[in-house]
């Protein structure tokens, strides 16, 4: 595919447009009620797109209209409805996999959410990737949402005087700065913020990557820092750094969000992101902050996932996942702070409070780290994969493995498989047991809504449907039945491409974008009669359909049904 720079550029502005779409509604097509507006705005988008991507072929025009993921079509086509994955899969991008050949390989792959690090490369290099992804969305109809990952202020190593990894010998003494210095000086490590060594003492201990070395503060010198190795081991060219005193980590009082990353942020609006994950996240305020910031600031939603990889995190855990619209569950940080033996107990543990909570959950980190450099995962780490599947995370994620690993496609394939797996084995094995969860919603509607997914979801699994169909507007009737876990597949119908996107997250649940009306008879069989045309379903086929729609756009009440068909 020969896709010039400029016209990824020219096409990157149209789904900017798409997505910031709310003013451009008003202006060209007046007013009338608020879904038919909507309808015939995505007419107006999608007429614009066809008319400037001449070679479009005809069948790219149905899936930008119905909004339809070309992967998961596939995959459904393939395998039917119990062969689709529905644990979601997250691929961190980098210099390994950032050509439009490699994105389109990972989408096709399952990449359900491409994650941009912010702590890396520049910001020219991150908005060529976004803008690759979704000219890939509109050119191949795939469904890959973005997520950028803020970098917060982490104190880490800039230059330890050679461009590889360096080994600290027991007694071996260096020096800590931040100045920066001409040449290289040997056993001389710059750290990159100016106040690293703020309120530290002799007799302090500096861990590097939280334990990969360890050296004893022996000697103070204006900001500097001269310290003994205590603990051979390797000093990596970003090393983090930590200090401890008394068995605990010193608290330097780093905001969650530095300068940077408010530049970030903005700069994620800008380009439309579906989703920012929060690094280092203390409490719920600096969360609920960051959303009132991106309510005033994005036309669209973006959704905050907070990052749990701090012990202060997991003391206010409920608070956190209450503020946030998902969680990751950033295992590399968290073996910083957490002792490495209590991290597979705090990730069950998150796991099951989000679930509890209705949040999705993302398990990070290291999933199949050796295949950064080799071509196979070991066993060990597909049973990671496997026990955070068979805990019902939401997702599972690639780092170093697909952003600088050689072996990007094959760790994909891995998680997908090790996914498709445990899924399978899961769903024999749960059979008879059901998971008890608490009630979520307090006034009645919520509460009404939340047993009628339950209910729901006992109905699909005793008939044996072969889907559920549910047709939302915010995407919470679709949350609240993926947090049942059915056995047949959720597809989630609604008219809002960011809830679409957000939805991508969201376990078992595959989102698609379709017109909706106040007909509720007609938003069925114009949903069934997409799927077919894709191959998606045949007749014989039966669904479950759960709606949450307004009767009318006029009355507040929220007509709320359950209903069985056979595709005839
Ligand atoms: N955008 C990028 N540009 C260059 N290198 C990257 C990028 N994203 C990730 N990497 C590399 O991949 C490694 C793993 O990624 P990740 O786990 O996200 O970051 P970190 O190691 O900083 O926690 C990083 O250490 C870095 O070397
Ligand atoms: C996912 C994580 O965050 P980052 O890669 O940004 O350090 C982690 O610490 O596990
Ligand atoms: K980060
Ligand atoms: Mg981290």
């Amino acid at each position: 595919m020969a896709a010039t720079t400029e016209s990824l550029l020219r096409i990157s502005q149209k789904v900017f447009a798409e997505s910031h779409s709310l003013d451009l509604k008003n202006q060209v097509f007046g007013t009338c009620n608020g879904m038919k507006q909507r309808r015939k705005v995505r007419v107006g988008v999608q007429a614009v797109a066809g008319a400037d991507s001449k070679g479009v072929k005809k069948s790219h025009d149905v899936n930008l209209m119905a909004g339809f993921d070309a992967v998961a079509e596939r995959e459904l086509r393939e395998k039917g409805f119990m062969g689709l994955r529905r644990t979601k899969l997250v691929c961190t991008i980098g210099p390994a996999c950032c050509s439009l050949e490699d994105l389109e390989r990972l989408a096709l792959g399952g990449m359900n959410v491409a994650r941009l690090n912010m702590c890396h490369n520049t910001r020219g290099w991150h908005r060529d990737v976004i803008r690759k992804i979704k000219w890939l969305n509109l050119d191949k109809g795939f469904c890959v949402s973005v997520m950028i990952d803020t970098e917060s202020s982490q104190i880490h190593v800039v230059d330890h005087g050679a461009p590889f990894s360096l080994k600290a010998e027991e007694g071996s003494v260096w020096v800590f700065t931040a100045q920066k210095f001409e040449g290289s000086r040997p056993f001389t490590v710059r750290a990159n913020y100016e106040g690293f060594s703020e309120g530290i003492m002799v007799g302090d201990e500096l861990v590097i990557d939280g334990g990969m070395a360890t050296f004893v503060v022996v000697e103070r010198m204006g900001n500097d820092l001269r310290c003994k190795c205590i603990d051979p081991g390797l000093l990596l060219p970003r090393a983090k750094l930590s200090f401890w005193r008394d068995g605990k980590l010193s608290y330097q009082g780093l905001p969650t969000l530095s300068d940077k990353d408010w530049d970030d942020i903005d700069f994620g609006v800008s380009e439309g992101v579906d989703f920012i994950a929060m690094s280092f996240v203390n409490d719920a305020d600096s969360v609920k902050h960051l959303k009132n910031y991106l309510s005033t600031k994005s036309s669209k939603e973006i959704r905050v996932l907070a990052k749990i990889e701090t012990l202060e995190s997991l003391r206010k855990l409920e608070e956190i996942i209450e503020a946030s619209d998902g969680i990751m569950v950033a295992r590399g940080d968290l073996g910083v702070e957490v002792p490495l033996e209590q991290i597979p107990t705090v990730q069950e543990e998150v796991t099951r409070t989000c679930r509890q909570l209705n949040k999705p959950v993302i398990i990070a980190s290291q999933l199949v780290e050796s295949m950064v450099e080799y071509p196979t995962p070991t066993r060990a780490e597909v049973a990671d994969v496997s026990e955070a599947v068979r805990q019902y995370a939401d997702a599972v994620m690639l780092s170093g493995e697909s952003a600088i690993g050689s072996h990007g496609q094959k760790a994909l394939s891995v998680l997908r498989m090790a996914s498709s797996r445990m899924e399978s084995w899961s769903r024999v094995e749960n059979q008879q047991v059901a998971f008890h969860q608490s009630e979520l919603g307090v006034p009645l509607p919520d509460h009404i809504a939340e047993e009628i997914c339950n209910s729901a979801v006992e109905m699909a699994n005793n008939i044996g449907v072969d889907a559920i169909f549910v047709y939302t507007k915010h995407g919470e009737m679709a949350r609240l039945l993926s947090r049942n876990r059915p056995k047949p597949p959720i597809f989630a119908f609604t008219d809002e491409k960011n809830v679409q996107m957000a939805l991508n997250l969201q376990w078992g649940v595959i989102p698609i974008l379709i017109d909706l009306s106040d007909d509720m008879e007609a938003n069925i069989s114009r949903s069934i009669g997409l799927v077919k045309t894709k191959g998606m379903v045949k007749d014989g086929n039966s669904v479950l359909m759960v709606s949450d729609l307004p009767p009318t756009c006029a009355t507040s009440t929220v007509f709320q049904s359950i209903q069985v068909k056979n595709i005839d």
